[in-house]
């Protein structure tokens, strides 16, 4: 694989870097990062990782993949710094959010713009990866991009328009999540257990739930069927979460988070 230049060095970045060096696709003195804030954060990736902290923005110049995982408040500048150094590479932004067409703008064609919407668990090979991309961007260069996110995750191409949608639901989906996880782990206090112990029980329910889903090619509604037993304890479970109004305050959830999305968007992207 080519040379990747990783712009911003957050926790998103961790992730993909952290990923693509265990399928070995890229050898970590391919990888060159830049962060503006804090430093000692690169020294702490080139002691984790083996990466090389760039020395200025210009060594973007020799990397044939820009990774652009800045906050979305922050991608203006930080393509306008970068433009000077573009000559048709391939750039693959993370920023929730912003569109392809205001990037194409800022850069000035000078590169191609993807745009994608990966989650953390790409760190461990199992990222859900949405993708966009506009008709401007070379057939040869999206199938070298869609090879390297393959390595990290499942990948799903997608119409930009569905991109807000796939932020609340996949990009943040771990937080959610996690949230619910949050709450069954307080519950198993509640009832007794230490968080630890429960932590095992819970992190292998939803890693074994996600795993029976895919390898069964169940639905959700199909497996939740096969867990309730008539009058039984998932049933009794459930009923307080129909009651309570779960189902209507996710679907809330998923549609603020897609109007976040879009809001950021418009916020950062207006001229
Ligand atoms: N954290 C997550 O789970 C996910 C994040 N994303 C997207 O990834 C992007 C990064 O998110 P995080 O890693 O969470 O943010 P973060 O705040 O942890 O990292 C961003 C980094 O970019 C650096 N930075 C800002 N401007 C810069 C510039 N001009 N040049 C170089 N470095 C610069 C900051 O110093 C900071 O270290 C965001 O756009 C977010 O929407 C997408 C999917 C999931
Ligand atoms: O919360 C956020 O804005 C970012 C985008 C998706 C996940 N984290």
């Amino acid at each position: 694989m080519s040379k990747i230049f990783v712009l911003g060095a957050g926790a998103m970045a961790e992730s993909f870097i952290k990923g693509v060096l265990q399928k070995h696709v890229v050898s970590p003195s391919d990888i060159t990062v830049i962060n503006r804030n804090r430093p000692e954060r690169l020294n702490e990736l080139r002691r984790d990782y083996g990466i090389r902290p760039a020395e200025s923005i210009a060594d973007a110049e020799d990397s044939e993949v820009i990774i652009v995982s800045v906050k979305p408040y922050d991608v203006r500048d930080a393509l306008k710094e970068l433009s000077p150094f573009l000559h048709g590479q391939t750039l693959i932004s993370f920023a929730a959010g912003i569109p392809i067409a205001f990037m194409d703008r800022v850069v000035e064609g000078r590169a191609q713009v993807i745009r994608t919407m990966p989650n953390v668990p790409v760190a461990v090979l199992e990222g859900a990866i949405a993708m966009a991309v506009s008709e401007r961007v070379g057939a040869d260069q999206l199938e070298r991009a869609k090879q390297l996110l393959r390595q990290i995750g499942t990948v799903v191409e997608l119409d930009e328009e569905l991109m807000d949608a796939a932020t609340a639901f996949s990009g943040s989906g771990p937080g959610f999540v996690s949230y619910f996880l949050e709450a069954m782990e307080q519950a198993a206090v509640e009832l007794g257990f230490s968080a630890t112990m429960a932590r095992q029980l819970l992190i292998q329910t939803v890693v074994g739930t996600a795993k029976v889903l895919e390898e069964w090619r169940l639905s959700p509604t199909d497996l939740r069927e096969r867990v309730t037993s008539p009058n039984g304890t998932t049933h009794a479970g459930l009923a307080v979460l129909n009651e309570s109004g779960m189902r209507e305050a996710i679907l809330e959830a998923l549609t603020q988070a897609a109007k976040r999305s879009r809001e950021m968007g418009e916020e950062y992207t207006s001229e």
